[in-house]
């Protein structure tokens, strides 16, 4: 496996999606190989069919944040081979969501006291137990809450619900809780480097090939 593992991650809405496909594009431009992956990959894992009904609201909410972590790794480990193979064929793999997003959310759940412990069990679980590679940086999508919220009703109708929000795009508690825990793992490193990108600048939304632009700068040569 060569190629450079780069996460983009933030909350619902942060313009992941977006940024993703612009890093990829500039860097397959300027003569590398990127390709993206997204998780929860909802239409080609058991893992990702299991989150989509959780998340349309089809299937009762999951009995804790720890048996909920446990599906999202599973749709990861189900995708071991295709993040392998990624990898392998090309100079950046970017993920549109990866292991810190289990992380966030899923501590985000449960009582703050338990969040540091439960982001460590994560965090192991993938990385050891299940033996996905950890990411070479996570870049931490910085945009407010109430910002967000705005870009999610611009999206396009998704695969897995009908609803303008998800369950969890719903709660606007946990989103501000995923948040502090997103700025915990980039102070403290947790599991690896990390850089936060601010999406406004000025009061404004900066454009996609701007923000994409500073990320690309930080992927060595
Ligand atoms: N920098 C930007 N400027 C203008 N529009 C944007 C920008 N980033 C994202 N958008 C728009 O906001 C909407 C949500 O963006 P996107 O799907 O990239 O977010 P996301 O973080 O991947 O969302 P989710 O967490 O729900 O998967 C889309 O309609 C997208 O076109
Ligand atoms: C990969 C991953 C995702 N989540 C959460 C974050 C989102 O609210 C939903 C679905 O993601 P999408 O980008 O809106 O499709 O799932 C999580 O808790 N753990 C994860 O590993």
């Amino acid at each position: 496996m060569t190629g450079f593992l780069l996460a983009i991650e933030g909350g619902d809405g942060a313009g992941k999606a977006t940024t993703a496909a612009e890093v990829a594009a500039q860097l397959n431009a300027a003569g590398r190989t990127a390709t993206v992956l997204s998780f929860p990959r909802y239409g080609a894992t058991i893992g990702g069919h299991v989150l989509g009904e959780l998340l349309g609201s089809r299937l009762p909410h999951a009995a804790s944040p720890k048996a909920a972590a446990v599906l999202y790794a599973l749709d990861r480990l189900e995708s071991a081979d295709a993040i392998r193979g990624a990898a392998a064929s090309h100079d950046v793999v970017v993920f549109d969501r990866y292991i810190a997003s289990n992380m966030a959310y899923q501590a985000a759940q449960g009582a703050a006291d338990d969040a540091a412990d439960l982001m460590r069990w994560i965090a192991a679980l993938e990385t050891e137990q299940f033996a996905l590679p950890a990411p070479d940086l996570s870049v931490y999508l910085d945009t407010p809450v109430d910002v967000a919220h705005g870009l999610i009703l611009r999206k396009r109708k998704r695969s897995y619900t009908d609803e303008a929000l998800d369950a969890y795009e719903a709660d606007g508690g946990l989103q501000v809780r995923v948040r502090a825990n997103y700025a915990t793992m980039a102070a403290g490193g947790l599991l690896g480097r990390w850089a936060t990108v601010p999406t406004i600048s000025g009061g404004l939304l900066r454009t996609p090939t701007d923000i994409a632009t500073e990320i690309v700068e930080m992927i060595a040569a």
